[in-house]
């Protein structure tokens, strides 16, 4: 593609050099430039990519977009100085693909927890009503039937344009994809342009990036803040700050609950372990999904499809046909009658929620045990308050590790101890291999009894030092179970 293409609509504060040659590439990694190719100079949150200008040459790259000219300009290389290369960088990158973002109704989900089921249903619910869609999550990404291994929740803007233009090529009319805070705040989705946006909720997390909750708030918000006019903004106003995430924004606004008044409206009418009987928007229907929280995050789905277009009657009726989504509230049953529950919480308020959603189902004389951990090189300051809800919620709690990396785990398990209420220091034990705290909890558990093994969902890995280890939840529960004839 030529220069001048590449550079429609984008502000370019100063050029220097040939102003059209062909551009045969765009990276924002020295490492990845090819012969022709244009490298875009990033301030990272670890090194600042002006310093590798002149490693991008060496491989190739003939044009350089750039915050600062370097002090050597070489008369055979274009160097282009914008305001923000980062924004740039997804402006180069729509341009580059063909926007493909304006070729398909493109959705993307926000909030602390629920991103990765709401894009899932979404997904499975057009598969359900005969379209093929994209999905771009934590776990996995597809482009219509084939599936990605997934490297982030959102990933950099070249790879999500090469998704979206893949997917354009390849008949899909929709795409639904996970909005990270990393993502707003690194610019990853710059240049997008979203059909509809959606919101889960918001609660404490990733505070280790973004220092405060306001900072994290306002990050999230900014993806709203940023929506065309003729874009959708679909909130959950029973979440405090429902309503903040939509204050500026230029979209039109819908919203959804259940607790008050609103656009969409959920009802759960009775619930257990195989299922819900809900109500949304006075239709009654069932679903073999369960847990409070994924009947928000089942309306969100509902909201979105109904905007799209579609009849709440279809709608609902290939709602009732969708299965759980992969380590999210997944039950499995012992041949002994133990009840196991496989679930990603891995934040204080999905750990609560999930912990809440079991105990609303169970009853008095089934106990529960927790098993979970905190992962290392994260957000310290969850680590006490986890400790602090799984003891008040489960009969007995086994903290153990979930992801260590660099981190020793033992340390990482006593700064989870540290939330412990006094009154609750004989209700849990700590055992550091998370397989041997399986076993323990399958040791101590008794037929009808429920066990949690929440953190880890559909992760197959236990990261330690660097390595990750294959460890998949399910089916450790599923060898200790039947080795202990359980
Ligand atoms: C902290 C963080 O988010 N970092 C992301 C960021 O990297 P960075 O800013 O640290 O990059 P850097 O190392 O400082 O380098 C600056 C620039 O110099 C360039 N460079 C660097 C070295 C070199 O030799 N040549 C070169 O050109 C780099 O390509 C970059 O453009 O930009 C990179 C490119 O997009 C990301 O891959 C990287 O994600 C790292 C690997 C990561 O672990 N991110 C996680 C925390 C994350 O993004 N998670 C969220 C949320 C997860 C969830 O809760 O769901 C996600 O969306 O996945
Ligand atoms: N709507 C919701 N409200 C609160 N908790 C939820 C909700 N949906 C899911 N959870 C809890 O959060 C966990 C993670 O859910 P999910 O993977 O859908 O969220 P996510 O936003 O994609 O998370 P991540 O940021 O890690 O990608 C679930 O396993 C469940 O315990
Ligand atoms: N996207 C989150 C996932 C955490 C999952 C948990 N198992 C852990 O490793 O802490 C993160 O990378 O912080
Ligand atoms: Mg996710």
């Amino acid at each position: 593609m030529n220069l001048e293409a590449l550079l429609n609509r984008i502000p370019v504060v100063e050029i220097f050099g040939n102003k059209n040659p062909e551009v045969s590439e765009i990276v924002f990694d020295s490492r990845k430039a090819v012969e022709n190719s244009l490298y875009v100079a990033i301030k990272g949150t670890v090194s600042d990519g002006h310093s590798f200008i002149n490693a991008a040459i060496e491989k190739g790259a003939k044009v350089i977009v750039c915050e600062d000219f370097p002090e050597n300009l070489y008369q055979e290389i274009t160097f282009i100085k914008v305001k923000d290369s980062s924004k740039v960088l997804g402006q180069l990158a729509s341009n580059f693909y063909g926007n493909p973002s304006e070729k398909l109704n493109l959705i993307g989900i926000t909030g602390t927890n629920g991103k990765t089921s709401v894009t899932t249903l979404l997904y499975d619910i057009f598969k359900n009503l005969g379209f093929q869609s994209a999905l771009i999550s934590t776990v996995e990404y597809r482009i219509a039937d084939e599936i990605f291994p997934s490297t982030h929740t959102t990933p950099d803007v070249l790879t999500l344009n090469k998704i979206l233009a893949k997917a354009v090529e390849n008949g899909c009319e929709y795409a639904f994809m996970e909005v990270s805070s990393h993502g707003i705040d690194q610019n990853r989705t710059e240049g997008l342009h979203f059909k509809i946006a959606g919101f889960t909720n918001i609660t404490h997390d990733h505070l280790d990036y973004h220092k405060t909750f306001d900072v994290y708030l306002k990050t999230k918000k900014r993806f709203f803040d940023e929506l065309n006019p003729e874009a959708i903004a679909i909130t959950n106003v029973d979440d405090k700050n429902g309503n903040v995430m939509l204050q500026n924004t230029k979209a039109q606004k819908k919203t959804y609950a259940l607790k008050t008044m609103a656009d969409f409206h959920g009802k759960i009418l009775e619930v257990d372990f195989n299922g819900m009987l809900l109500n949304f928007n006075g239709k009654e229907f069932w679903s073999t999904l369960t847990g409070k929280f994924n009947v928000y995050n089942l309306l969100l789905a509902f909201a979105v499809t109904i905007e799209l277009g579609f009849q709440e009657e279809d709608v609902l009726k290939a709602i009732s046909n969708l299965k759980r989504v992969k380590g999210r509230f997944e039950t499995l049953k012992s041949k002994g009658g133990i009840f196991f529950v496989v679930d990603y919480a891995h934040t204080p308020d999905a750990l609560e929620n999930i912990l809440d959603s079991i105990n609303e189902i169970r009853t008095k004389n089934e106990r529960l045990i927790t098993v979970f951990g905190c992962g290392g090189d994260r957000d310290h300051a969850k680590r006490p308050e986890m400790g602090k809800i799984a003891t008040r919620k489960s009969t007995l709690a086994i903290i153990t590790s979930d992801n260590p990396r660099t981190e020793n785990p033992a340390e990482i398990i006593k700064e989870i101890e540290a939330g412990v209420d006094p009154q609750n220091y004989s209700k849990y034990t700590s055992i550091p291999d998370r397989k041997e705290a399986i076993k323990m909890a399958i040791k101590f558990a008794e037929p009808k009894d429920i066990i949690l093994v929440a953190g880890k969902g559909h992760e197959d890995y236990q990261e330690i030092n660097g390595v990750k280890h294959h460890f998949d939840d399910k089916e450790v529960i599923i060898e200790l179970s039947q080795l202990m004839s359980k």
